[in-house]
């Protein structure tokens, strides 16, 4: 149960204890989730935090041996739930479940009131068994660890730091969804770019991005480059996706593309003309170019975080006790 958003190693620590646990009991695996993120739904105004659209993280899910992913809508009278009524009528009643596995700060029910106290007393009573998943964390034997969550992500897609953001996750950080009609400009100026709008997800720093496309129903990883922002050159405000794919040619409108983010290359621009923007956007592709040329940007599974690297940008961890 929980909500994976991002689907971070943490995350992964969980489905993966789930998926032995359930091939032990021959049952099928099922993750527990809502739609809207309960976020969403208390908080509507605040900005786009979500890492994961829904179609990512059911495919992500999948990848980890997720047999079934139970979506339940969040709205009012879910939110109103009691805890022990969510357990009796949606965990034992309507999906018989059989052992629960959750982690250490997972919190549910109205109020947020149920924990794993509460799961583990009615377990007794209801029959199921409990395994909480204590924290995960990057670290050295001796000092402190970092624990992986979906902030840190955020935060860190907020510096523009893709390739840091890819280490926590396990995965480069995705952007998915259907190209959609732009203005039509990207080819006169050489560069077509699949266009794919923003909706309820995070906005990370605003720039060019070197990245790795797949596109829907071809095996082929494209390298690419993408700007996203708002195009202040053209006075645009929406904030979107376009990717230029390297050496491809096709329609890509309609088609369902996954766009990887794996380094950043600049800040967005406001340039004073298409000749100063179209001779930016060469370069950028140089640069993106030599990124996605290093194999260790070639590679689908990232090594976790190294904790010097960390410990340098956030001196302060250093002096936390363990
Ligand atoms: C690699 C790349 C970098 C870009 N950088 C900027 C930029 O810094 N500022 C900007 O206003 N537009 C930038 N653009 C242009 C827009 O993202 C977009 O491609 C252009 O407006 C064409 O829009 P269209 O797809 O709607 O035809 C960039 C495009 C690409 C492909
Ligand atoms: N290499 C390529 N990279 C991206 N899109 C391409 C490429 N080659 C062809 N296309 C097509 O061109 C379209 C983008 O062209 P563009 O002039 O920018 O139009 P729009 O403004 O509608 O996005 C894409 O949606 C795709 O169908």
């Amino acid at each position: 149960m929980g909500n994976f958003d991002g689907f971070h190693r943490g995350h992964q620590v969980v489905v993966g204890e789930a998926g032995r646990l359930a091939r032990d009991m021959g049952v099928p695996l099922a993750v527990v989730t809502t739609e809207p993120h309960p976020r969403s739904f208390f908080r509507p105004n605040d900005p786009p935090f979500r890492l994961t659209p829904f179609r990512e993280r059911a495919w992500l899910l999948e990848q980890f041996g997720v047999d079934l992913l139970v979506s339940l809508p969040f709205d009012a009278t879910l939110s109103h739930f009691p805890p022990q009524q969510f357990v009796t009528e949606i965990l034992c009643e309507k999906l018989g479940v059989l052992h629960l596995l959750a982690g250490y700060d997972y919190r549910f029910g109205a109020k947020r009131a149920g924990g794993s106290d509460l799961l583990a007393w009615m377990g007794k009573m209801e029959g199921f068994g409990l395994s909480v998943v204590e924290p995960v964390t990057f670290g050295i034997e001796g000092a402190a660890g970092q624990i992986y969550s979906s902030s840190l992500v955020r935060d860190t897609l907020r510096e523009g730091r893709a390739r840091r953001a890819a280490s926590l996750l396990g995965h480069w950080w995705t952007l998915s969804g259907h190209v959609q009609e732009g203005d039509k400009r990207g080819r006169t100026i050489g560069f077509p770019t699949a266009n794919l709008a923003l909706e309820d997800v995070l906005h990370p720093k605003f720039g060019v991005y070197a990245v790795r496309v797949t596109v829907e129903g071809d095996d082929a990883i494209y390298g690419g480059v993408a700007n996203l922002g708002c195009r202040p050159t053209f006075d645009k405000q929406d904030v979107t996706l376009e990717t230029f794919l390297f050496d491809f040619e096709g329609d890509l409108y309609g088609r369902h593309i996954r766009v990887e983010f794996v380094g950043f290359v600049r800040a967005e621009q406001k340039f004073s003309g298409i000749e100063e923007l179209k001779a930016q956007i060469a370069q950028d592709c140089q640069t993106a170019r030599t990124l996605l040329s290093d194999p260790e940007n070639a590679r689908d599974h990232l090594p976790p975080p190294r904790l010097d690297r960390y410990l340098a940008d956030h001196p302060v961890a250093l002096a936390k006790p363990r």
